[in-house]
């Protein structure tokens, strides 16, 4: 993403967002005013507007902005897109791996439209399942194709750095659309993402 470099931050939010963090740090018992943590609340407000700057994207612009004629009607799977996205209820991180596929219907899009659509939801205040459901929802709307198919594995730090604190559980979540509803065509989908082909 080439967006928010340096001097793209809007600093009616950073100078806010860094009084605010300078506050929180306090709170936690630190002196913000240490050598180490001067800069930290300014870094904090830069890294969270760059975490949640899916707020600042349009999908349906993205996949249009690489979208050509093509009579391809086959399954297209762009699978191990990696995602970061903020769980929005302790705004901890969660990680994982989105695997997308759409039947096309006369429109194709640029392969890396799909994994910056995956951005534009990520990049937010999320729950799995809701992001899960927005990127589906988009490829449906932009590319009207006979099928969209999403799925979502992925490891919440909420769970595992506190809270329940297990370090092993994935969480799965998956949207289907048109022909993927049939069980053949989900089936030979699920069949391709988990094969190793490279
Ligand atoms: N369904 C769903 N739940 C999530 C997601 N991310 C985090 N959570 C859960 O959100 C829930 C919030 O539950 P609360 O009981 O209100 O919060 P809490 O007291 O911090 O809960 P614990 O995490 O169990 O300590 C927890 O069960 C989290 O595991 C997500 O993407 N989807
Ligand atoms: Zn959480």
């Amino acid at each position: 993403m080439a967006y928010k470099k340096e001097d793209h931050y809007d600093e009616h939010i950073t100078n806010p967002l860094t009084t605010h963090y300078k506050s929180v740090i306090e709170l936690l018992g630190e002196d913000a005013d240490r050598e180490g943590l001067q800069k930290t609340p300014e870094r904090v407000a830069k890294a969270m507007q760059y975490l949640t700057q899916g707020y600042q994207m349009n999908a349906a612009d993205i996949l249009n902005s690489a979208k050509f004629k093509e009579p391809y009607s086959e399954m297209v799977i762009v699978k191990d897109i990696e995602l970061y996205s903020l769980c929005e209820h302790h705004m901890l991180p969660f990680i994982g791996k989105a695997h997308i596929a759409y039947i096309p219907n006369g429109y194709i899009t640029g392969l890396s439209k799909i994994a910056r659509v995956v951005d534009c939801f990520a990049r937010r205040l999320q729950v799995q399942e809701r992001l899960t459901h927005q990127i589906l929802d988009a490829i449906q709307e932009a590319l009207a194709p006979l099928g969209v198919a999403v799925v979502i594995e992925a490891k919440h730090m909420c769970m595992m750095m506190r809270g329940v604190q297990k370090q092993n559980s994935v969480t799965t979540t998956s949207a289907f659309s048109g022909q993927f509803e049939h069980n053949e065509t989900r089936s030979e989908f699920l069949r391709l993402i988990a094969a190793d082909l490279v």
